[in-house]
């Protein structure tokens, strides 16, 4: 098991041009899988509204869904650095409480950083959270939480006027003292000029190649969300499929009466004919 890396790793890692892989998940089994397959990093995202509970978006996702994945997934993945993501509503009203949610995420579950949605408009933010001394990641582009201002999750920074508002962006959330930042959906000529302009890694989800790491949604990469597939995902296995077929294969084997057999079972520990006189003794 390698060591734990922190943020000065990522630092590292971004100056010697070696790409970080990260990866959502959301619960235990997931984060050690994640883990033991030696991912750099995790991030349990409020995609597990969508992803884990079936909603149509990540607006209804509570700190207490974040704070309960967060812990799910440090107990399975206790040597990987995780980032908590704030869901709608936690950093939405006041530095004050944003910095007291930020707070939660370290202090019940223990991850090693944070992430929130936007750009110039939550820089009071950043910095609030920065100055407590917690590692804040920014994320702008598509960000799906302030989708019904975008017209839905439709990518960003594809003309001259909205590349020049994400490059605006990326630089006050530097300024502002987070210490990574997150491109969602944007093409790869935009996150070519803003990871090679900033000093902090600079990572894609939907983002293209020329920067510093890559992330997907487990669900999406593993062939386990249905819903719709991003046109940025990679589907390195069909899980929904090999689960599908399991249960089917399990209902048959119920109604064929082929499961259990004789190894699923516990053996009596007296004589069958003592078993055979007990029952009678009900029959009196
Ligand atoms: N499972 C899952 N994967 C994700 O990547 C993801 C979530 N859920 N939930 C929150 C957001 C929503 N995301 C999305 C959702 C849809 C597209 C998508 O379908 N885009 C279209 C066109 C976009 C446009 O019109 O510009 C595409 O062709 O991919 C992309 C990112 C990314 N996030
Ligand atoms: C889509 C990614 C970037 C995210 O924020 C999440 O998984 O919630
Ligand atoms: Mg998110």
């Amino acid at each position: 098991m390698s060591k734990k890396k922190t943020i000065l790793d990522f630092y590292q890692m971004k100056k010697n041009g070696e790409k970080v892989s990260w990866v959502t998940a959301y619960d235990f089994p997931m984060a050690s899988f994640a883990e033991q397959a030696g991912i750099d990093m995790i991030l349990v995202g409020d995609s597990l509204g969508m992803v884990v509970l079936g909603y149509q978006g990540t607006i209804p996702v509570t700190m207490d869904d974040c704070i309960s994945h967060c812990q799910a997934v440090r107990r399975g993945a206790p040597n990987t650095f995780v980032i908590g993501d704030m869901p709608f509503g936690s950093y939405q009203i006041s530095d004050e409480d944003a910095v007291n949610n930020a707070c939660g995420f370290l202090k019940e579950a223990n991850v090693d950083a944070i992430k929130l949605e936007g750009g110039r408009r939550v820089i009071s933010r950043i910095k609030a959270i920065s100055d407590a001394g917690i590692v804040v990641f920014g994320h702008i582009g598509l960000t799906p939480q302030s989708s019904g201002q975008l017209g839905g999750f439709k990518a960003q920074g594809r003309t001259i006027d909205s590349a020049r508002e994400l490059i605006k962006d990326a630089l006050a959330i530097e300024e502002a003292g987070a210490r990574a930042l997150l491109l969602e959906a944007v093409p790869p000529e935009v996150t070519e000029y803003i990871s090679k302009k900033l000093s902090i890694p600079v990572y894609s989800i939907g983002a293209g190649a020329p920067c510093d790491g890559q992330l997907l949604i487990c669900g999406d990469m593993l062939g386990m969300f249905q819903a719709f597939t991003p046109k940025f995902v990679k589907k390195y296995a069909n899980v929904a499929e090999i689960i599908t077929e399991a249960f089917k294969e399990y209902i048959s084997d119920v109604k064929n009466v082929k499961f259990p057999e004789d190894k699923h079972v516990y053996h009596i520990k007296d004589s069958k004919e003592q078993f055979e006189a007990l029952f009678k003794e009900f029959e009196q």
